[in-house]
């Protein structure tokens, strides 16, 4: 089954309103090619603004809290984010997993939070450089998968996973494209035990250091759906090279 591919820029805490601009011209990229699904998880901050501002692009959060409302100070529910006009939502990533102490089931009580409130879900995992050095980075991965996807009737439809190895992240460093490979029908091959049929249309996105230069070998290992963009996606020009990446690997 071909899956419409899905860029998904994290701008994390960058972003001010002035930076609209580079969210409309990412938006103008995003209706040059239909074929390719394009969102950007701006901070907080600016979701609301930026579903205001664009029309192609899918706005999202970056992460969100498990319940609905209540004395959590600094957090941000769900039904915040769809109120504030978001689509999606990015749960388990490696920052906060390492920064915030996020555990397996924190991430899953997110990704069911945000399902149940109608946003779709971007569910991060990912090995670090010692568990990849010591040959666990599939078992690590896996470990992450059991624990953290959501459970709950129709989850798999609004499902994306995004393999993220944390020592890719940031560092200019990828792994090679049989590695990526490699990790995805792994992946995939969970998916499917969990979810059954429906694990075939999950998409499962690369992150890590993708850029202009790279995203045309990355996009094409096997099983890459997409791509979750960190830096390169905070300028439209190095973002928009990215999804024309993506839209040239539809055309062969
Ligand atoms: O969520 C995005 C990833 O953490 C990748 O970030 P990066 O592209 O800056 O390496």
């Amino acid at each position: 089954m071909a899956l419409r591919p899905y860029i998904v820029g994290n701008w994390k805490m960058n972003g001010l309103r002035a930076t609209l601009a580079e969210a409309r011209q990412i938006d103008r990229a995003a209706a040059r090619y239909p074929a390719v699904e394009v969102g950007i998880a701006p901070p907080f901050t600016l979701v609301h603004a930026m579903a205001e501002a664009t029309q192609e692009l899918r706005v999202g959060g970056q992460d969100c809290h498990a319940k609905v409302s209540g004395a959590f100070t600094g957090d941000v529910s769900a039904a915040m984010l769809k109120d504030a006009g978001a689509m999606f939502v990015i749960v388990g990533h490696s920052e906060r997993r390492a920064m915030y102490a996020e555990s397996d089931s924190d991430v899953q009580a997110k990704a069911d939070a945000a399902l149940i409130e109608g946003l779709s879900v971007i569910l991060c995992v990912g090995e670090t450089e010692a568990q990849r050095d010591a040959g666990e980075a599939e078992a690590v991965v896996s470990a992450q998968l059991v624990g953290s996807l959501p459970r709950g009737e129709g989850a798999a439809a609004r499902l994306a996973v995004a393999y993220e190895p944390v020592w890719a992240i940031g560092t200019g460093r990828v792994p090679s494209v049989d590695d990526v490979g490699a990790m995805h029908r792994a992946i995939r091959a969970q998916l499917l035990a969990i979810y059954g049929e429906e694990g075939a249309g999950v998409r499962i996105l690369y992150g890590g250091s993708v850029n202009a230069g790279n995203a045309a070998e990355l996009l094409r290992a096997d099983e890459v759906g997409g791509a979750l963009v960190g830096g390169a996606s905070l300028t439209a020009e190095s973002f928009a090279a990215i999804i024309h990446a993506s839209a040239m690997q539809i055309e062969g």
